[in-house]
């Protein structure tokens, strides 16, 4: 069977390093392009890359992604900073280039994927939730990309629910003292040498609290979700938001 071609775009970043090393140590993929900034990225085209892996900046992941669609290369995107506008875009470029599948994935281990279900699943039976990540310092946004999706799944699984609004007494508080506001749901972003990436739901009801945590101690643990998403991306045309759709949770 021919391996799967796949390239790392961010290459020589902290988790596109790795990724690279990944790839390579898969038995059915060869890494056949490996780009850094500045790199053309016309070698994807000549090294007949099927998968780009996207591990760069929220300020680079837009020309590298226009670029993948239109030349019907797909991506398997770890890089943060989506917006609404910015899916609205990838769409319509995806739109044109109809066989062609684009893997957005918050967060690639499989730990972050149970703890955003998790929390979907626990919200509507508590009163209060806040989300708290915490990073490392050279992290250039905030809040990481995992925390806003999950603070989403919460909002959405209350919104379906009828949750009321959360008790908050707050009446004067210094700006950031409450955290930012994804969709009514308060997330705290703590950067700290010494951490990599780490995330903590925090749920509470009448007498009772509950902590979902999760840490990834090294970049290790996204390589897993990293080679799925590049195995299934290649069969699944058009946008899919999440690596929780690519894995089997209710077996
Ligand atoms: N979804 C997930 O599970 C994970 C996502 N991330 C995200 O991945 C992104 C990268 O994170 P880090 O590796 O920590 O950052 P980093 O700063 O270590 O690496 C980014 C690399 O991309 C390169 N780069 C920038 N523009 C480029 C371009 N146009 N073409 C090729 N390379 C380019 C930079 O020079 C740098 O080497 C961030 O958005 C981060 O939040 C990080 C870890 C896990
Ligand atoms: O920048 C990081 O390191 C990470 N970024 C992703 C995010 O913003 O959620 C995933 C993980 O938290 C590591």
């Amino acid at each position: 069977m021919s391996k799967l071609r796949v390239a790392v775009l961010g290459a020589k970043g902290r988790i596109g390093s790795e990724a690279v090393k990944a790839v390579r140590a898969a038995d059915d993929m060869e890494l056949v392009a490996a780009l850094g900034r500045g790199d053309d990225l016309k070698t994807l085209v000549e090294s007949g890359a099927q998968v780009a892996v996207e591990l760069t900046t929220p300020d680079s992941v837009m020309e590298n992604l226009e670029f993948c669609v239109t030349h019907g290369i797909h991506a398997v995107v770890g890089t943060t900073g989506w917006t609404e506008d910015r899916l609205a875009q990838l769409n319509e470029w995806l739109a044109a280039s109809p066989e062609t599948g684009v893997l957005i994935a918050p967060n690639f281990s499989i730990g972050a994927v149970l703890t955003m279900k998790f929390a979907e699943a626990a919200a509507p039976y508590f009163e209060s939730v806040e989300v708290v990540e915490l990073h490392h310092p050279k992290k250039v946004d905030a809040p990481s990309g995992t925390a806003a999706r999950t603070a989403q799944m919460i909002a959405a699984a209350r919104a379906k629910a009828g949750s009321p609004a959360m008790p908050d007494a707050t009446a004067t508080a210094l700006d950031g003292a409450r955290g930012a506001d994804v969709d009514g749901i308060p997330v705290h972003s703590v950067r700290l040498r010494g951490l990599l990436a780490h995330q903590e739901v925090l749920l509470g009801g009448e007498g009772e609290t509950l902590t979902i945590r999760h840490d990834s101690l090294h970049h290790s643990s996204f390589m897993p979700g990293i080679l799925l998403g590049s195995r299934k991306v290649v069969t699944t045309p058009g946008l899919t938001f999440g690596l929780e759709h690519f894995l089997d949770l209710n077996g």
